[in-house]
């Protein structure tokens, strides 16, 4: 079907590496000599790319005009199609005779496994696929540990991504990128990206700029301006102390070797290095999370930790609503949460102790707080959201143990020591100050009054009596521990997870 002449056109299909630097698969159908086709498509059923949600594609929206503005810069187009993905690609090269499309790997079993039985349907019809990696630090196939398993803890496998060379030098950005004849796109405008019913996401414009321009922009400030703070201000949440790459680093408009290799040389160029080797270990929990999917399969659906299968979670919709909607009556989690609605972001201090409240202090599958923030955030990334929440719960690699659960409100006194936080995002409070902002119910009723605060009617009681809702996710834990003994794969579950 396709032409094989030498003129016929290269296709790049663009899907989360959403930039013209550091991306191979472009980088290699430039150096093909062909003519270009720039491709994106939006296939609302493919399971196998597990469609993003609604903030994620507010983002995607505005990721989509900046790449298209810079692919026309440089003599090119980006052609947007929506549909089923191999029916598409089968198009366009049909179109504009494509002999070769080539993409770079979904980082994800599921859209890898995907890919490979694309390639084949593409094969098929004459098309050659050619996928490339860019999406880790470091191949997820290649560390293993001494007896050739994949490792399931954290450190080890950083020291062995460390031992090994360092992540080639990142690409250039192509100078033009000669197009093909034009071929037809959709409308951006018309695919309705962006959140209507309601449009919670009009401010999130204020918070970032989607796009590459962007994400090198965020990245040089990050550098000139917090890097050096980073080891110590990362886990303020009142402080501006992380680099919020995360959302361009999940649509793939920064690579992280972009990133690994702009912080060494800054250092070179007589920046500091102070605070490099965390942020940068930082972004190994990110290879992390990627390694354990490639090896394990996805953490969205099962438990990593197969005993939590006998968890006996509660059905709270209250609960999940009032967490949801930032209306627990706990400050700390309030914040957090109305911190996410209306950015899209959330600091990830503030993200552990939320989830460990809706997991342990109310009982709430971690699967339901994991589809909240997919839902919700702008950076949401399958394998660093799943693996996140199962670290959380204590279900997943290297995790937090279940029974060390997080007290929100010193959490809260630690972390946002002047409440500054808390005031920010639950302006009800304002009139309290300190540590006195993160346990209001526990303020005597004249200083309540004096702070214009009536619990239960300007700002909610608690939805759980915190040491309640501790003892009964420690029963919740003994429940669990016995059930899962009582099952004749127990003991042969607690081997495999000793290593
Ligand atoms: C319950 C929960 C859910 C999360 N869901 C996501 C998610 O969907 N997408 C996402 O990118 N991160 C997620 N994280 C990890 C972390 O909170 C964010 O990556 C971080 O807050 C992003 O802000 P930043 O870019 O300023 O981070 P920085 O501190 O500047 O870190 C730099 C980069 O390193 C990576 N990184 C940092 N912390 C982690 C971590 N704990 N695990 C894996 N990678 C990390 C991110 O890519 C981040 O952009 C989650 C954490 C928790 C506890």
């Amino acid at each position: 079907m396709a032409s094989s002449s030498a003129t016929a056109a290269a296709l790049v299909w663009f899907r989360r590496d959403l930039r013209l630097h550091d991306n191979p698969a472009l980088w290699a159908a430039v150096r093909s000599g062909r003519p270009l086709v720039c491709a994106f498509i939006d296939d609302p059923d493919a399971v196998a790319q597990l469609a993003p949600g609604r903030a994620s594609r507010w983002w995607l929206h505005h990721s989509l005009a900046a790449l298209s503005r810079s692919i026309r810069q440089r003599g090119g187009q980006l052609v947007l199609r929506r549909g089923d993905t191999t029916s598409e690609l089968v198009r366009l090269c049909g179109e504009t005779g494509s002999s070769e499309v080539f993409w770079n790997r979904g980082d994800n079993p599921t859209r890898d496994s995907g890919d490979t039985a694309l390639a084949a349907r593409l094969a098929d019809r004459g098309v050659k696929a050619r996928g490339f990696a860019s999406g880790t630090l470091f191949n997820p196939a290649t560390h293993l540990n001494g007896s050739g398993k994949p490792y399931r803890v954290f450190t080890p496998f950083w020291k062995a991504c460390l031992r090994a060379p360092e992540p080639s030098a990142a690409l250039p950005a192509p100078d033009r990128l000669p197009g093909a004849a034009v071929t037809a796109s959709d409308n951006l405008e018309d695919w309705s990206l962006r959140p209507q019913a309601p449009d919670w996401a009009s401010g999130f414009s204020q918070d970032w700029e989607p796009g590459e321009d962007g994400a090198l922009n965020r990245l040089e400030a990050f550098l000139a301006n917090e890097l050096a703070d980073y080891p110590q201000s990362r886990d303020r949440p009142d402080e501006d102390g992380t680099s919020r790459l995360s959302p361009h680093l999940a649509w793939g408009e920064i690579s992280p070797r972009t990133i690994w290799h702009t912080v060494r040389d800054h250092a070179e160029r007589g920046g500091s290095f102070q605070g490099g080797e965390k942020f940068l270990s930082e972004l190994g929990w990110r290879d992390f999370a990627i390694y354990l999917a490639h090896h394990f399969g996805s953490l969205r659906d099962e438990n990593f930790n197969r005993q939590f299968d006998h968890f006996p979670w509660r059905s709270n919709p209250a609960g999940l609503d009032a967490w949801k909607r930032g209306q627990t009556g706990i400050p700390i989690v309030d914040a957090g949460m109305r911190q996410l609605w209306t950015t899209g972001w959330m600091h990830n201090r503030v993200r552990m102790i939320t989830a460990s409240f809706l997991i342990k202090h109310l009982g709430v599958h971690w699967r339901d707080g994991m589809a909240w923030f997919e839902d919700t955030l702008v950076d949401a990334d399958l394998n660093v959201n799943a693996a996140s929440w199962q670290w959380v719960a204590g279900s997943g690699a290297d995790a937090a143990p279940y029974f060390r659960i997080f007290n929100p409100v010193t959490q809260g006194e630690r972390f946002d020591p002047q409440g500054l936080y808390v005031h920010r995002w639950v302006p009800e409070l304002t009139g309290l100050s300190g540590k006195a902002v993160h346990a209001p119910w526990t303020r005597p009723a004249n200083e309540l009054i004096a702070a214009g605060i009536s619990l239960g009617q300007t700002y909610p009681a608690p939805v759980t009596d915190l040491k309640t809702g501790r003892e009964q996710a420690l029963d919740a834990y003994q429940t669990m521990k016995a059930r899962a003994a009582e099952t004749p794969e127990a003991a042969s579950l607690e081997t495999a997870l000793g290593n």
